[in-house]
């Protein structure tokens, strides 16, 4: 799509969001576009249910080889797992741009979109290569569906949204359409908010736009997601409950043990449900989570992080701080 041709809304200066939102929750019958809504080496895995293949660190990510293996694991599923390390997270966010670009374009040729959920955090800022020639051109954006995995309950403006964060470093330079833009209502409690958004993923499900697994859960077609120096994962924290959710899609959390305090996050099922998943980590903050991960780190607990094992491809991108404990 010519870059002449993109609908670009001004950034956020006061509390209107660019895109539409109810003022409260809508019925489900509204239509869903309305809605709120180096070198190389060798690693092997500590994790049992999951298998490792490769850890490449090159300054020239288009070059990195990558040795594929499969293990079975506990589910009689098969998690595929990649680990590449980059010598910066310059070169980290360049290989990133052609793993998104790559499967938005193999989605759309398979099924004519392609559903992509982000997390707040560094993650959007390694998206920055994704709104650069040549991606910005050759990405057909209009078949692109875009969600989050975890939001604050915070108006849109609010510099704590991830919505915001995404405007600012994304959505506000590429043509997706606003009605493919699924962002939380924020008019919203955080217990209304999540049940409003697991509605809309329904109501998406039921249209055909997001895929389901075998077992009826959403399968989007890749997430892209950060992790915390704690080793979290969307909203996901170490040690609580809600790691545990079986039965909800999005729930809520009221007493994050980082600010803000209200969020809305996907649950496991959800996020493991996923197609592919890219776990995007950079800085030497978050070597420790990484060596528990894909080392022989330990820590009183298992991470969050530890428990993301997707029915798909599990990708790890890494700069060479993260990966320094490994
Ligand atoms: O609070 C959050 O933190 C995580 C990690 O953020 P990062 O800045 O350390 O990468 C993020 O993935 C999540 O979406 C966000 O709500």
């Amino acid at each position: 799509m010519a870059s002449s041709s993109r609908t670009l809304s001004a950034p956020l200066r006061t509390r209107t969001p660019p895109i539409p939102l109810p003022s409260r929750s809508p019925p489900s019958w509204i239509p869903v576009s309305n809605r709120s809504f180096g070198a190389s080496s060798l690693l092997s895995s500590t994790q049992p249910n999951n298998s490792i293949s490769a850890i490449a660190a090159t300054h020239n990510p288009q070059k990195f080889s990558c040795l594929k293996t499969k293990a079975s694991t506990s589910a009689n599923m098969a998690t595929e797992k990649k680990v590449q390390v980059f010598d910066s997270e310059e070169a980290l966010s360049v290989a990133l741009a052609k793993y998104t670009a790559d499967l938005s374009e193999n989605f759309i040729k398979q099924k004519g979109s392609f559903t992509v959920v982000v997390s707040g955090g560094s993650l959007i800022k390694s998206l920055r290569k994704l709104v650069e020639a040549p991606y910005i051109d050759s990405i057909d954006w209009s078949k692109w569906h875009m969600f989050w995995v975890d939001e604050r309950v915070v108006p849109k403006d609010h510099p704590d949204s991830n919505y915001l964060l995404a405007f600012n470093g994304f959505l506000s330079k590429v043509p997706i359409p606003p009605g493919n833009i699924y962002a939380i209502n924020d008019a919203l409690s955080a217990e209304a908010a999540a049940d409003d958004y697991e509605t809309c993923i329904k109501h998406l499900v039921h249209n055909g736009i997001i895929s389901t697994s075998e077992t009826g859960i959403p399968k989007f077609d890749v997430m892209l997601l950060g992790m915390g120096p704690d080793g979290h994962v969307a909203s996901l924290f170490p040690g609580h409950p809600l790691l545990q959710e079986k039965n909800k899609w999005v729930t809520f959390i009221k007493e994050s043990p980082k600010p803000p305090p209200e969020r809305i996050t996907f649950t496991f099922p959800v996020i493991n449900s996923s197609a592919n998943i890219a776990l995007v980590v950079a800085g030497a903050g978050k070597a420790h989570p990484v060596h528990v991960s894909l080392g022989n780190g330990q820590d009183s607990e298992v991470l969050p992080v530890q428990m993301v094992s997707p029915e798909g491809e599990l990708t790890w991108f890494l700069d060479k701080d993260a990966a320094s404990k490994l």
